[in-house]
């Protein structure tokens, strides 16, 4: 049986990258994906792959990603070893682009989106805490924090502007609801 394909999107700060990893430690059979990422390799955060942009540009060239984006002057890919997942049956998670789903739902018709939200005050305290990007950085990813989805996609809203524990709560209802 083929495995269900999440995306978690929402605008930067909004907690994505915790609320994938609390939901892995909840329930470790979710394959979440590392990404790969022109980033640099000390920036911290997410768990992911960096690489340069020649090598980016060679592996895209290659089909080495099943979805791939730009945003905050970088490149992000998705390596295809999540279509080897979804065929062995495993539930997939990974960090979108809201600006990638149309693509993604085209790729993959039965996409499901957690679409994580927080007001606009509660992003810039968190970038600011999270001190990953400079100040100016933290106002380019405020700037998108509105970005709106592309319509006919199966969405899940998630509230993380308060407690972890009920962002978290609604996320694992969203992934499974077949336990609640
Ligand atoms: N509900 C929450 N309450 C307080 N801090 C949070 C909450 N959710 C996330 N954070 C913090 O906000 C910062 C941004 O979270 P992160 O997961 O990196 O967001 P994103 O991946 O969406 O950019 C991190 O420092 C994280 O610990
Ligand atoms: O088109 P958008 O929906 O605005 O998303 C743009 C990018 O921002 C996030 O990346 P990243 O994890 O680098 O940033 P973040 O941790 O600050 O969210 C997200 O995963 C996308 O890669």
């Amino acid at each position: 049986m083929a495995g269900r394909l999440f995306a978690i999107v929402g605008p930067s700060g909004v907690g994505k990258d915790t609320l994938m990893g609390l939901a892995r430690a909840r329930r470790p059979d979710l394959r979440l994906v590392r990404r790969v990422i022109t980033r640099d390799p000390q920036a911290g955060g997410e768990d992911f792959e960096p690489v340069t942009q020649a090598d980016f540009a060679r592996r895209l060239q290659a089909g080495a990603f099943a979805l791939h984006w730009q945003a905050h002057g970088l490149s992000y890919g998705i390596p295809c070893q999540i279509d080897d997942w979804l065929d062995e049956g495993r539930d997939v998670l990974f960090n979108g682009s809201r600006a990638v789903l149309g693509r993604a739902m085209a790729r993959y018709p039965g996409l499901r989106v957690l679409h994580v939200t927080a007001r606009p005050e509660t992003l810039a305290r968190r970038l600011a805490r999270r001190g990953r990007e400079s100040a100016q950085d933290i106002a380019a990813r405020l700037a998108r924090a509105d970005y709106a989805l592309p319509a006919g996609l199966a969405v899940t809203r998630i509230d993380n502007d308060g407690p972890l524990e009920a962002a978290v709560a609604a996320m694992m209802a969203a992934l499974y609801p077949e336990r609640v």
